[in-house]
């Protein structure tokens, strides 16, 4: 829709509002019952939100596939769980639940599968990581950004809780490092940094002015066995693991001082059910930082030798990775999401690597079997 007749529409309604004229913004946003991209009674269609009971199971669409997402279908129940993708599932994916096609530039399809499965919870996954992004900035542009937008306007438009992550990547050079708080500059360099705290921002704006239930957390990097790196800074500490077991060697890209705030799949999902389920009276921000642990190459290497001593590690650097990863934080701090919502991580380092190694090894012991 042009952007003329969106403005003009959400004018006209703005206008037609009753009583909210002087208030603050946040009392005003509760009083306009139109969104974005919500058109006038009467055109080819008006959207009316349907209200749940409390007591429905929220009914989950996931756009890309971060994992197979085992915590939420347990938690909500398999049928109430649909992720979607532009990919083709694994096998396992996709016999564990509902999978649907969806691209998320597609708005009319979002918009139907929303409809069509009465949909009450949003978790937006689907976006192009630092290194790719860097690689192919138009299309992270559109995926990122313009993705995003449909995706806030779905939501608005339903009444979607919606969650989207951001990333330590929404941080840049001249942002404290070292620990990084929630609130600080923010001047990534990246496009996917530069997409991330336009997500941040709009999310929030879309809260205080069309009541969204927006909710993020920025994310570490997210290790987990069950899913390849998708082109990530942080993905030397996924593929170590796999290259150790497989052949006992591995060629890192960055430096083997470069600290980084990593986090466990399991605790990262976990974090993102207990922030969704959180109450809103609870939640003083709507984008928090959460943390697990730090490492550098170098000591997730030493923790992975405690149990494959035959492990090689060198180091051939990527110069553009290194750049990113020389810019985020080195440490992160979530007080503000202990405090709010009660976060408490349950894997560290030795945790990490014990239970990455448990599950790659019997997978390839399985490989090997079959
Ligand atoms: N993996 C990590 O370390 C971290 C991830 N995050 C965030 O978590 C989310 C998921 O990350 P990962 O699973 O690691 O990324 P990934 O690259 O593995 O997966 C992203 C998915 O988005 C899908 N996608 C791309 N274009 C699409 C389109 N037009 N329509 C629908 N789907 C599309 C891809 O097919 C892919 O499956 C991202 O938003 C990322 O920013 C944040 C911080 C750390
Ligand atoms: C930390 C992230 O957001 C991601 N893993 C990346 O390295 O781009």
């Amino acid at each position: 829709m042009p952007v003329l007749r969106v403005l003009s529409t959400v004018a006209k309604q703005a206008l037609q509002a009753p009583v909210c004229g002087y208030q603050p913004l946040a009392v005003t946003a509760r009083c306009i019952s139109f969104s974005p991209r919500q058109v006038p009674p009467g055109s080819d269609a008006s959207f009316h939100s349907v209200s749940f009971s409390e007591t429905d199971h929220p009914k989950v669409l996931i756009t890309g596939m971060m994992s197979d997402f085992p915590n939420h279908r347990k938690r909500f129940g398999k049928n109430n769980v649909i992720l979607s993708d532009i990919r083709k599932p694994s096998s396992h994916v996709f016999h564990s639940g509902p999978f649907i096609y969806s691209d998320i530039l597609d708005y009319k399809n979002l918009r139907e599968i929303v409809v069509n499965n009465r949909i009450t919870w949003l978790v937006h996954y689907s976006a192009l990581l630092s290194a790719v992004g860097e690689a192919n900035v138009s299309l992270a542009r559109a995926v990122n950004i313009t993705g995003l937008h449909n995706i806030l306007d779905i939501a608005a438009e339903h009444g979607l809780r919606l969650f989207v992550p951001s990333t330590i990547g929404a941080f840049g050079p001249t942002s404290p490092r070292n620990p990084t708080p929630d609130l600080c500059v923010q001047r990534p360099r990246t496009i996917y940094g530069v997409s991330k705290v336009h997500a941040e921002l709009m999310g929030e704006y879309y809260h205080q002015r069309y009541g969204l239930d927006f909710r993020c957390l920025r994310y570490p990097g997210i290790i987990s066995a069950d899913s390849q790196p998708g082109g990530g800074t942080t993905d030397y500490a996924v593929q170590i693991f796999h290259d150790a077991v497989k052949s006992g060697k591995f060629e890192c890209n960055l430096r083997q001082d470069t600290r980084l705030p990593m986090m466990y799949i399991d605790d990262c999902l976990r974090a993102t059910i207990e922030v969704m389920e959180a109450p809103a009276e609870a939640l003083t921000m709507r984008t928090y930082n959460i943390n697990a642990m730090s490492f550098t190459p170098e000591e997730l290497a030493q923790e992975i030798q405690k149990q494959l001593p035959d492990l090689q590690v060198t180091y051939e650097v990527d110069v553009m990775r290194q750049g990113i990863a020389d810019s985020w934080p080195m440490n992160f701090d979530d007080t503000n999401a202990r405090h709010d919502w009660g976060w408490k991580h349950d894997y560290d380092l030795p945790e990490l690597v014990q239970t990455m190694l448990n599950f790659i090894g019997s997978e390839s012991q399985i490989a090997q079997a079959t």
